[in-house]
């Protein structure tokens, strides 16, 4: 090991069963491996509620916090070092005494449209049957395309194909990123364009959290940061947060870091009923990157957002 090396021999990962949740704490435990050779890397494993909960929609359960919960509890009790999440199924705030310490280099943050039979949501007859558990993609097909029918579609991801396969449904929308860690780049017919689903904040990030004291696992993740998916993600998160906006609001936000060095930052707050759907942007440097979600979210707010929050259930503070 070389001189500036931690002090650990050994990081335990918590993580769920999923096989994408799977896949991804194996993906950075692979990246340990091979920034710290020697390294023990230890996988503790749990089923959260939300893996056991599938048949009732998110937002009813207490949204996708539920997913991070139980790994939460891991970190605080000792028993791992770090969790890794989908950034997009992270919590706003953390709790007491953890915090996330990277992300990682983001891969394709867009929404895939997958169907057997269409090419696109544009080609699919009037009353063809889409399956979307997330209000912020139903908000966004309702508003462009109102003569499609939107049915519940939860389960991980090979069971969502799954009952697209037996017949359940028309299409499905997933994140384009989930899919291709899961192997089913083939089956992705089209992407999204940003105007047709805005993504999630956070969407196709990695996030690694740990306890906010633990200054040696601090420093084993630390070359797994990555700056610009850093910026992006934080301005996204900076956006969602002012708006109050937990994970399973119909809120879609998505930066981009352009050549000259700003940062444009998309936003979508709609009804899930898709009879209004509000759409601002704004770009500024990147290095102010959570004050401009923050603007960003302030500007809506005041066009109606806050009208459209507080019919779901959110209410934004005050400015
Ligand atoms: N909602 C669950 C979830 N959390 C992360 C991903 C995909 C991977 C990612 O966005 O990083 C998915 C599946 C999906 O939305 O289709």
């Amino acid at each position: 090991m070389t001189p500036t090396a931690p002090s650990v021999d050994l990081i335990r990962i918590a993580t769920r069963e999923s096989p994408l949740a799977m896949w991804q704490t194996e993906f950075v435990a692979d990246e340990l491996r091979r920034l710290h050779p020697g390294l023990r890397v230890e996988l503790v494993s749990m089923t959260t509620k939300g893996d056991q909960l599938l048949d009732s929609p998110l937002a009813k359960i207490g949204g996708k916090g539920l997913f991070v919960k139980e790994l939460e509890l891991a970190l605080m009790d000792g028993r791992a070092d770090i969790a890794v999440h989908s950034m997009k199924d992270v919590p706003m705030r953390f709790p007491d005494g953890l915090e996330l310490i990277a992300i990682l280099e983001g891969h394709d943050p867009r929404d895939a449209f997958v169907s057997n039979e269409y090419e696109s949501l544009a080609a699919l007859p009037a009353g063809a049957v889409v399956g979307t558990s997330s209000l912020r993609r139903e908000t966004q097909i309702r508003s462009r395309y109102p003569q499609l029918e939107i049915k519940m579609l939860r389960g991980n991801i090979q069971s969502r194909m799954a009952k697209l396969d037996r017949g359940d449904y028309d299409a499905i929308i997933l994140a384009a990123a989930g899919l291709k860690r899961m192997g089913y780049d083939a089956r992705i017919r089209a992407e999204l364009s940003p105007e047709e689903s805005l993504p999630s904040v956070g969407q196709g990030a990695l996030g690694i959290e740990a306890r906010s004291d633990d200054a040696a696992i601090h420093a084993l993740i630390a070359p797994l940061i990555h700056a610009a998916t850093t910026t992006r993600v934080l301005a996204e998160r900076a956006f969602n947060t002012r708006l109050n906006g937990g994970c399973q609001v119909p809120i879609g936000g998505y930066a981009m870091l352009q050549d000259d060095g700003n940062l444009w930052l998309r936003g979508m707050v709609g009804r899930p009923d898709g009879t209004l759907t509000l759409r601002d942007e704004i770009t500024g440097a990147a290095t102010e990157g959570e004050a401009l979600g923050v603007a960003l979210a302030e500007r809506m707010l005041a066009a109606g957002a806050d009208k459209i929050l507080a019919e779901v259930g959110i209410h934004a503070d005050p400015a």
